[in-house]
């Protein structure tokens, strides 16, 4: 519920600022996509395990990756679902981007070990800056929601054992680097985020098999 004098938190996938990027082509130049290795003529299947408000989810299903949205939260998890079911009968062009996304429920720390994709996203609730005022309304809303995730380097670890060829983190541009976790491959600095980039190993099984069920050579 929200609290007195202040707007309650909402997912909004037909307007606000994800309708607002779509509309304008915007989307189309983020670094998220270069983060992911999004391009044209390249559809991946991405897991977020931090879904959140939906927004990063939707500009890559906007953009043509399949998502799977991971969100433990159940307040959280219930605003997304609903703002998918608005956003499924507002246009057939918004229920063909929805079609590519699909919510679970339940700690992506969990999930994971499940699942499969090309690449992993990443982006737990962010350190408070010293001057809150910066932080954005609806950060604040969703903080109080679901409080500061202190387990983000376990979701790291667990992002990294992923059976995936890529892990994305969304961090503060001038942050530290998360601790406990290994060296970034490279990293791709937006206006106030960057996205560190850990690019997988190739993984090989005992019968020469690869993650993906190729035979190396
Ligand atoms: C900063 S928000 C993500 C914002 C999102 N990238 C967006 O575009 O709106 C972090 C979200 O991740 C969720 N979260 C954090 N750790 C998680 C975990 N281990 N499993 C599932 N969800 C998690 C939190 O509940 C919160 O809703």
């Amino acid at each position: 519920m929200a609290k007195a004098g202040r707007p309650a938190l909402a997912v909004d996938f037909v307007g606000g600022a994800t309708g607002y990027k779509l509309r304008t082509g915007a989307a189309r130049s983020h670094a998220l996509l270069k983060a992911t290795g999004m391009a044209p003529g390249r559809a991946l299947t991405i897991i977020d395990a931090t879904a959140g408000l939906g927004r990063d989810s939707f500009l890559l299903a906007a953009m043509g990756a399949t998502v799977t949205l991971i969100e433990r939260s159940p307040q959280v998890h219930v605003l997304l679902a609903e703002a998918l079911d608005a956003a499924r009968a507002e246009s057939p062009e918004l229920a063909a981007i929805v079609a590519r996304m699909t919510l679970l429920h339940g700690d992506a720390r969990e999930l994971l070990p499940t699942l499969q994709a090309d690449v992993v996203t990443v982006d737990p609730m962010h350190p408070e800056r010293t001057k809150t005022a910066l932080v954005k309304q609806e950060m604040r809303l969703l903080r109080d929601i679901v409080g500061t995730d202190p387990d983000m380097t376990e979701l790291m670890q667990a992002a990294l054992a992923a059976r995936c060829s890529r892990v994305v983190l969304k961090w503060p541009l001038r942050a530290e680097a998360l601790q406990g976790v290994r060296k970034p491959s490279h990293q791709i600095p937006g206006k106030t985020v960057r996205y560190d980039v850990f690019v997988q190993p190739r993984l090989v099984g005992p019968d020469n098999s690869r993650a993906d069920g190729s035979l190396t050579s």
